[in-house]
């Protein structure tokens, strides 16, 4: 038995002769919060559809809870709650309509039915349009009743393709506080996203996709390690400073660049690093006037492996 929720060997996909998934083995182990990262069209609403069992793979195996999409998917897609990129059909339903009707498919009784589209529509922040028919939505209103579609049945596995896409920047601030609420009650969710600063703040565990394939994957803490952080800082005396940290332990490198110091810091010994710099600079007197990380070091990461500033 697996000890991944979702686990995929060799999937790959072809439409014609166009290979757009090739080879992917994912892990996504329980409880993570696992950002699928890539860039537009490097394949990965074709990976969650397969996942979903909505497109067949070519070839390569599936195992979602351990068992086979899509041979077991009926089983499978009763823990999970999917999140599609599209917007809704069913167009002439309310809101209110539209998520009883869900509720009723995926086989809850009419009064619990009712009762968790009541709730996931104030929970996504709907409640307000619930007699609203689809149609008459705009696109990040469409997307919270998505959201609030995929959290029917209080699902173990949530796999959410571009989420956030049509939302504006405070529905983001709180689809990622929701999402973090969701991972610390247990669930395992799995985020198609390009945007690296979303994955950043609410995933622990990343895959990079690229032209279809993976070509990176683990918990963001370890790429982050392997990479080091840069932090800018400038104090009083920069000289002095900079002679301080040229051995440390913590310091991969540190150099003076346009008076500023760049240091690019060791994560497994970060601790050190913010316990001996005040430390140090409190001995000496030296006054901090700036200290900033440089970049995102997922986003340093991912402009390293897709050779290119991706930024949102
Ligand atoms: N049904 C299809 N037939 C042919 N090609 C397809 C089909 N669906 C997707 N593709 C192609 O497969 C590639 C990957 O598409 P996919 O939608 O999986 O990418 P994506 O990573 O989700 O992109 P985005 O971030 O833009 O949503 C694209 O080149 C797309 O044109």
């Amino acid at each position: 038995m697996s000890t991944y929720i979702i686990e995929t060997e060799k999937l790959t996909k072809f439409f014609g002769r166009m290979n757009v998934v090739y080879h992917l083995n994912l892990k996504v182990p329980k409880g993570a919060v696992y950002g699928f990262l890539g860039p537009n069209g490097a394949g990965k609403t074709t990976t969650i559809k397969m996942l979903t069992g909505a497109l067949k793979p070519t070839y390569g195996e599936i195992r979602i809870f351990g068992l086979d999409m899509p041979g077991e998917r009926v089983e499978i897609m009763r823990k999970v709650g999917y999140m599609p990129e599209k917007p809704l059909a069913y167009e002439d339903m309310t809101i209110f309509e539209f998520l009883t009707y869900m509720g009723r498919l995926m086989g809850l009784p009419k009064e619990e039915a009712i009762k968790q589209a009541r709730e996931l529509m104030a929970y996504t922040g709907v409640g307000k349009l619930a007699f609203n028919r689809i149609r008459e939505l705009s696109s990040g209103q469409r997307q919270r009743v998505t959201f609030a579609m995929a959290l029917l049945g209080n699902p173990e596995l949530l796999i959410l393709d571009e989420p956030t896409s049509n939302l504006d920047p405070l529905g983001r601030m709180e689809f990622i506080g929701k999402v973090l609420e969701l991972a610390r009650a247990g669930k395992t969710i799995f985020i198609s996203s390009h945007i690296v600063s979303e994955i950043e703040r609410m995933c622990n565990h990343v895959g990079l996709i690229k032209d279809g394939q993976l070509i990176e994957q683990g918990r963001v803490r370890d790429l982050v390690n392997v990479e080091g952080t840069d932090y800018d800082i400038l104090v009083s005396d920069n000289a002095k400073l900079l002679e301080f940290l040229k051995d440390k332990v913590y310091v991969r490198e540190a150099w003076e660049e346009e008076g500023i110091l760049r240091v690019k810091l060791d994560e497994r010994f970060a601790e050190r690093f913010f316990v001996e710099l005040p430390a140090f600079l409190a001995e000496e007197g030296l006054a901090l006037k700036l200290f900033k990380s440089h970049t995102s070091p997922l986003e340093r990461i991912l402009m390293k492996r897709f050779n290119v500033g991706w930024k949102e």
